[in-house]
C-alpha cells in the first residue's frame, strides 16, 4: 500500500507571531510541508499556484472572511485561529459551505490545556450563582476580549440558560464605564493587557461558601503547535464547519 505523500500546507499570516511558528511546526512535522506562505499584500492566487490542501489562517479579523471565502471558493480546507468569530460570521460561513466537502475549523484557542480550560467551564457553569471571565495577553494583541475568552464566556451563558440558572447576583448602581467589563452573554469579561505576558485567562465560579478558578496559561507560542498540527490533519476529512478543536478530540 502506497503511503500519503505529505498535506500541502498554505500559511495565511505567514510573518506574524503565530504564522511563523506555524511554519516552523508544519515544517518539522513528517507528514505535512509548507508550500505557500502568505502575508499582507501577498495574492491569495499563490494558494492555487502552490497546490495548497489546507491553509492555516492566522491574520487578522479584518480580513479573514475574504480568505475564508477564497478558500471554500477554490476547495480548500481552512483552519482558522484568527479570532473576531461571532455568531453572524459563523451563520455567513455555514451558508458559504453548504453541503460540499470543504472542512473548516474555527478554533478560538488551540492549547489543549485552553480547550480543556473551556469544557471545565461549561460543565461548572450551572453550579455556580456567578461567573466571570479575566483574559491577560500581551499587549500587541488588536482585539478584546479575546476569542477564548468570548467563546468561554457564550460556553457558560448556554449551559447556564440550558439548566434554566437564574440571573447572577449583582448589587451594583453605580459604576464607572468599563468598571464590570463587558457582557457577553450574561457573563462579564475583563482584558487585561501586560507586558511580558503571552496568553492567559481565568474564569472564576462563585456560590454559597465556595468559589473555583480555572486558570490557563500559554507561556509560549509553541503552545499552540500541537492543536495546530491536529487540526490540519483533520480537517480534511471534516466536511462544513466546526468550531473549536474540541470538535476534533475525543473530549
Ligand atoms: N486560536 C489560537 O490558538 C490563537 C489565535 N491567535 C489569533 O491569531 C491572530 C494573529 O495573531 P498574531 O500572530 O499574534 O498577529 P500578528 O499581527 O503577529 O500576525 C498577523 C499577520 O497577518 C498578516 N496579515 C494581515 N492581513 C493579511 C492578509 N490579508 N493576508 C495574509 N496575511 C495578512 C499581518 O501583516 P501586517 O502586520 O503587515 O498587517 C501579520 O504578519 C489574532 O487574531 C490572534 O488573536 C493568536 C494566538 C493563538
Ligand atoms: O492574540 C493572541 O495572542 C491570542 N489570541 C487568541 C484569542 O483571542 O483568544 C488565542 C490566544 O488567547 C492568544
Amino acid at each position: 500500500m502506497s503511503e500519503r505523500s505529505a498535506i500541502r500546507v498554505g500559511v495565511l499570516g505567514a510573518h506574524g507571531r503565530m504564522g511563523s511558528e506555524v511554519c516552523r511546526a508544519v515544517d518539522a512535522a513528517a507528514d505535512m510541508e509548507v508550500v505557500a506562505r502568505v502575508d499582507a499584500g501577498d495574492p491569495l492566487q499563490a494558494l492555487v499556484d502552490a497546490g495548497v490542501e489546507v491553509v492555516v489562517d492566522f491574520t487578522n479579523p479584518d480580513v479573514v472572511m475574504d480568505n475564508l471565502r477564497f478558500c471554500v471558493d477554490h476547495g480548500i480546507h481552512a483552519v482558522v485561529g484568527t479570532s473576531g468569530f461571532d455568531g453572524e460570521r459563523l451563520k455567513t460561513l455555514e451558508k458559504w459551505l453548504g453541503s460540499g466537502s470543504v472542512g473548516v475549523l474555527i478554533a478560538p484557542n488551540f492549547a489543549i490545556g485552553a480547550v480543556l480550560s473551556m469544557r471545565f467551564a461549561e460543565l461548572a457553569a450551572k453550579y455556580y450563582d456567578s461567573a466571570e471571565v479575566i483574559e491577560l495577553h500581551h499587549p500587541r494583541k488588536l482585539d478584546a476580549p479575546s476569542g477564548t475568552a468570548a467563546h468561554t464566556a457564550r460556553l457558560i451563558s448556554a449551559a447556564r440558560a440550558a439548566a434554566g440558572v437564574p440571573p447572577m447576583p449583582d448589587a451594583t448602581t453605580q459604576e464607572a464605564p468599563g468598571a464590570r467589563g463587558t457582557l457577553v452573554g450574561d457573563v462579564r469579561v475583563h482584558s487585561l493587557r501586560i507586558a511580558g505576558m503571552i496568553a492567559h485567562q481565568e474564569v472564576v465560579f462563585g456560590t454559597e461558601g465556595e468559589t473555583l478558578t480555572l486558570r490557563h496559561d500559554s507561556l509560549d507560542r509553541t503552545s499552540f503547535m500541537p492543536g495546530v498540527l491536529l487540526a490540519v490533519r483533520t480537517a480534511p476529512e471534516r466536511p462544513g464547519l466546526s468550531v473549536g478543536l474540541d470538535k476534533y478530540m475525543d473530549l
